[in-house]
């Protein structure tokens, strides 16, 4: 939904700029040498922009309240840090906040609907002002502002499905087939961009734009296939899904390190499943059935995967399918169980069609993929086990090449550390065919990103001691860790740290909650002892 005249790369040149033109005072006060230390910068300011532009991409596409909720608190966090920039005459030329505020709008929240219709009341009339503007009235932490957002927002939405609902019998054509954006449109009805456009705009209201049932709308213009084959995989045209593949970002599913990784699943299993079929068709491809996710553990396959689902198909839950324990039940049982899997994809939350993408994650994919043909060579098995696997691995590639057609569009995502077990005849273009491998983190600026995605929300709710730079502790932290770090383990590093600063906290201040809140921050050294205990267990682990 952002214009594409305006993505992240030109903003962080434009950071880039500011900051170099930024004149900091030569003489300090005090309080302005606090707040330099805390980190206050524009960088700081356009991390606020872009964790807004992540809780309004949620909300373009699912409309939940905790995104807007998440919006309303961002723009709070970047007026107050805009303010105290100001008093460092550094950026201060920015209105980040009108920036902000325009994110908002873009994403179709006016000001109205986030400061007024549920989130208390926007302070004008000069009451209260920071840096000029008229500040915005902190969220409504109470139930009361929270039940009535809930009331506001669903009687809203009854009314808006109650018109839908009267357009549809009314049989106005025009609002029939704008909401079918994303359906296979048959020839020659094809809607413009301007359409679709205004269809799009109702996303993050939990209507179901995307590819509504046939069903309801009597099936005649719209015809989706009975069921899915190799052939017509595809999820048909859709704009607000090929939109919301810009969702799919380290910082939206809180990884750092692998752009590289999500950029080549958007190119190679996203786009084509979003695109017309009639183009697929004339360049003679089909869509990506299998995707496999390979590598050490604890690097994100996971977090990877459920990412990947929850965007690509927010209405259907997907299935996850633990190997080791699934194989349990395929020793004696029949085929029939792994039919089961792809013949009974969960049903479709409100909001999604049955048309739904199914997303199967095989996790531990060499447990019951393994290669084929009762020898010990590679892995395979004998006795009644390797026949349930040799059993698993050729109803998986019956499924997979679609001889046997499915209910729903399906895609399977299988994860391994041990790729090499895998029957190869899985690994040949058409089964999965896409093989990303999702690494350790390489070098110094992986591992600075994931220490900062981990460490973030601490610096934001001010929980880094004072008088410690973030990025110069972020720096520092990337250089001292090991190669042998997953994601993972980074991961454990801040925890433990938190609980180094946790356990002073209380240790200092049993009785006193308020100032056990106050003080629990985080020092340097908590990092830097909490790298030396998941050192030691990783150690140990080897
Ligand atoms: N690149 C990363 N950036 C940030 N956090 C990460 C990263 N990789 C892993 N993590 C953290 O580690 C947790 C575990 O990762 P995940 O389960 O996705 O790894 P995995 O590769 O699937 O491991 P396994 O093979 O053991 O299942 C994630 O939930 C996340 O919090």
């Amino acid at each position: 939904f952002f214009a594409p005249s305006s993505p992240r790369r030109r903003r962080h040149a434009q950071i880039e700029r500011l900051g170099a033109k930024a004149e900091r005072p030569t003489e300090l006060t005090n309080q302005e040498k606090a707040n330099l230390t805390s980190g206050k910068t524009p960088e700081s300011i356009q991390r606020l922009l872009d964790e807004l532009e992540g809780y309004l991409d949620i909300y373009i596409c699912k409309g939940t309240k905790v995104s807007i909720v998440g919006a309303l608190e961002t723009l709070q966090k970047i007026q107050k840090e805009e303010g105290e920039l100001e008093l460092l005459n550094f950026g201060g030329k920015v209105d980040w906040y009108a920036r902000g505020i325009q994110f908002c709008k873009n994403a179709g929240l006016d000001e109205a609907r986030l400061f007024r219709d549920g989130y208390g009341e926007r302070e004008t009339g000069g009451k209260e002002k920071v840096g000029g503007k008229a500040t915005v009235a902190s969220y409504g932490n109470d139930v009361n502002d929270r039940r009535k957002d809930v009331e506001l927002r669903e009687e809203f939405e009854a009314k808006l499905k109650a018109k839908q609902r009267q357009q549809q019998d009314n049989k106005l054509k025009d609002d029939f087939t704008d909401s079918f954006v994303g359906l296979n449109i048959p020839k020659g009805e094809e809607k413009g961009e301007g359409e679709a456009g205004k269809a799009e705009k109702f996303v993050g209201l939990n209507i179901p734009t995307k590819r509504q049932s046939p069903d309801r709308v009597g099936g005649e213009d719209v015809k989706m296939p009975e069921s899915y084959t190799s052939q017509n995989m595809g999820l048909g045209y859709s704009p607000s899904l090929l939109k919301s593949s810009s969702l799919f970002t380290g910082s939206n599913l809180g990884l750092g390190g692998v752009d590289d990784i999500l950029k080549e699943i958007k190119r190679r299993v996203w786009i084509p499943l979003s695109t017309p079929p009639e183009l697929l068709d004339q360049l003679g491809v089909t869509p990506v059935r299998g995707l496999l996710l390979h590598g050490p553990p604890g690097c994100g396959k996971t977090a990877i995967a459920r990412g990947l689902a929850g965007i690509l198909s927010p209405h259907r839950p997907m299935t996850v399918v633990a190997g080791p324990e699934i194989m349990q039940k395929f020793v004696g049982a029949s085929e029939e169980t792994i039919r089961a899997i792809f013949d009974s994809p969960p049903p479709v939350m409100e909001g999604g069609d049955k048309h739904s993408l199914h997303v199967i994650v095989f996790d531990e994919l060499d447990a019951i993929a393994r290669k084929r043909g009762g020898g010990t060579a590679g892995g395979a098995e004998q006795g009644e086990a390797g026949m349930a696997r040799d059993s698993v691995v050729n109803q998986l590639l019956a499924t997979m090449d679609g001889v046997r057609p499915l209910a729903v569009p399906t895609l399977v995502v299988g994860l391994t550390n041990r790729r090499g077990l895998i029957d190869s005849a899985l690994l040949r273009p058409g089964r999965f065919e896409v093989q990303i491998e999702v690494q350790m983190p390489e070098g110094k600026k992986e591992r600075a990103e994931i220490f900062r995605v981990h460490t973030e929300k601490m610096f934001m709710n001010d929980r880094i001691a004072k008088g410690v730079v973030y990025s110069d502790l972020i720096e520092e932290l990337s250089g001292t860790i090991s190669e042998g770090f997953s994601g993972a383990a980074i991961e454990g590093v801040c925890r433990s740290a938190a609980s180094r600063a946790l356990e002073r906290a209380v240790d200092g201040c049993q009785e006193d909650s308020a100032k056990l809140l106050k003080m629990c921050r985080l020092e340097r050294k908590d990092f830097i002892e909490a790298i030396e205990d998941v050192a030691k267990a990783l150690g140990e682990g080897d």
